[in-house]
C-alpha cells in the first residue's frame, strides 16, 4: 500500500520491516542483560537551540521500564523539543540523550524496532484508511499485536474505512497509538496523547497505558492534563524555560513543603469571609510563613523569582453555605478557622481540609501567567 502523503515524520517510521519484537518475556528476562536496562531512557544536560535561542537549557531526564514518566510544562516549555531529541528526530546542540542505552540519532536503524511513536499532531499520512494503515504498520514488524483486537480496544472500527483526513481529532490520535504501540515496543513516547479525546476513548488509552507499564515498556507521557498525570505518572519531571525544575514522584510533589492545601466550610450562607482572611494573612503569626518554601528533597530548589504562584491565602462561597480557602494549611490555620467560627456562634455542618493538587503544584512551580 502507498502511503504516498506520508509526512517527513510519521510514526510508521518506529518499524522496520521484519524487525523482531521482544515479548514481555523477553523484556522482562533481558532486564539484567544490557547495560541500557535499568534504565530506559537517560538525558543528561541537553541543550537545543533555535535562532540561537536556547528553548532546551541543560535538562535531565530519566525514565525507567515498567513506568510511565510524565513530563509537564506550560506551553513553550520545552517538552516536545525534548522528546523529540529521544525520539531523533532531532540532533542535541549539547549534553548526551540515550535511549535503551544508543544514541537516537546515530543509532536510528537499531533503535526503530524497540520504540513506539506518537507525535503531538498525529504525524500520519492522511490519504490512508484507519485500519489499513495499523495492518500496514504491523506487518512491518515479526511479532505485533493483534491489529484487530487492538482496533476494538481503541475502537477503530466505527471509522475503519475512512481515510485519515476524514477523522475528527481524537480519532486521529487514537490510530496514532495504535500505531505507535503495534509493535510492541520497550520504549513509548506519547506525545499528549488524549489531548481532544472524549471520556471514553482517554479511558481506554488509559486502560491501555497502564497495560503497557505491566508488561515492563517505559512509557514517557507529554500532558496538559493534570489529572492524566495524577493518574497515570509514577514519576513527574515538570519542565519549564527548558530545564527540569522539579522532579519526584505525584506524592512527593504534592506533600513537598507546606504549600498550599483547601479548607472548606459548610455552614450558615452568606459569611463574610474578609476577617478570617485578613488574620490567615496576618504577617505575625505563622500560619502564611512556611507557604512556597518547598524544602523537600524531591523537589529541586526552585529560584523565588519563579514562584509567581499564589501568595497568601484566598477564599470564597463557592455556594451558598459552602466556603473554600486556599493556603498553607496547617494546624494553626485550622485553628484560626474553627476560632472564627466560634466568635461568630457559627456551629459549621462540616469543616474538611485537602491537599494540594499536581494542578496546585504545576501552578506554584510555574507561575499563573499565561505563555
Ligand atoms: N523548529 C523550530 N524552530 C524554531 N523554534 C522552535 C522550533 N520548534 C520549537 N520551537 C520553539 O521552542 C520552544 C519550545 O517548544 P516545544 O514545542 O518544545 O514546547 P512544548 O513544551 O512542547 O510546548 P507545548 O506545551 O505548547 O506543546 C517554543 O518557544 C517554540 O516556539
Amino acid at each position: 500500500m502507498p502511503l504516498s502523503d506520508a509526512p517527513a515524520i510519521d510514526p510508521a517510521q518506529a518499524a522496520t520491516a521484519g524487525a523482531t519484537t521482544p515479548t514481555a518475556e523477553a523484556r522482562a528476562a533481558g532486564a539484567a542483560t544490557g547495560p541500557d536496562q535499568a534504565v530506559a531512557v537517560e538525558v543528561r544536560g541537553l541543550v537545543k537551540r533555535y535562532d540561537g535561542r536556547a528553548v532546551v537549557d541543560g535538562l535531565d531526564l530519566v525514565a525507567r521500564p515498567g513506568a510511565v514518566t510524565a513530563v509537564l510544562g506550560p506551553n513553550g516549555a520545552g517538552k516536545t523539543t525534548t522528546i523529540e531529541c529521544c525520539e531523533g528526530l532531532r540532533s542535541p546542540d549539547g549534553g548526551t540523550v540515550r535511549v535503551l542505552g544508543r544514541d537516537p540519532v546515530a543509532d536510528a536503524r537499531a533503535l526503530r524496532p524497540r520504540v513506539g511513536v506518537m507525535l503531538q499532531d498525529g504525524g500520519l499520512p492522511t490519504g490512508v484508511r484507519a485500519l489499513e494503515l495499523l495492518r500496514h504498520v504491523a506487518a512491518m514488524y515479526a511479532t505485533p499485536r493483534p491489529v484487530d483486537e487492538l482496533a476494538e480496544r481503541l475502537g477503530l472500527h466505527g471509522f475503519a474505512r475512512t481515510t485519515v483526513r476524514r477523522l475528527s481529532g481524537g480519532q486521529r490520535q487514537r490510530v496514532a497509538l495504535a500505531a505507535a504501540v503495534v509493535g510492541r515496543p520497550d520504549v513509548v513516547f506519547l506525545d499528549e496523547p488524549s489531548a481532544g479525546m472524549d471520556p471514553q476513548s482517554r479511558r481506554a488509552v488509559w486502560d491501555l497505558v497502564r497495560e503497557l507499564r505491566a508488561d515492563g515498556v517505559a512509557i514517557v507521557l507529554t500532558t496538559h492534563l493534570m489529572d492524566e498525570a495524577a493518574d497515570l505518572a509514577d514519576h513527574v519531571h515538570v519542565v519549564d524555560h527548558g530545564r527540569v525544575i522539579a522532579s519526584g514522584s505525584v506524592r512527593e510533589l504534592t506533600d513537598a513543603g507546606t504549600g498550599p492545601g483547601t479548607v472548606r466550610i459548610e455552614a450558615a450562607p452568606g459569611l463574610d469571609l474578609t476577617p478570617l482572611l485578613t488574620t490567615l494573612n496576618t504577617p505575625s503569626t505563622p500560619l502564611s510563613a512556611g507557604y512556597l518554601s518547598s524544602q523537600s528533597p524531591p523537589v529541586q530548589q526552585i529560584p523565588s523569582t519563579q514562584r509567581s504562584g499564589q501568595e497568601g491565602w484566598v477564599g470564597s462561597e463557592s455556594e451558598a453555605g459552602v466556603y473554600t480557602l486556599t493556603g498553607a494549611v496547617d494546624p494553626a490555620a485550622l485553628a484560626a478557622v474553627t476560632a472564627w467560627l466560634a466568635e461568630r456562634g457559627v456551629l459549621a455542618r462540616s469543616v474538611t481540609t485537602g491537599r494540594r493538587t499536581l494542578e496546585d503544584v504545576f501552578l506554584d512551580l510555574t507561575g499563573r501567567n499565561l505563555r
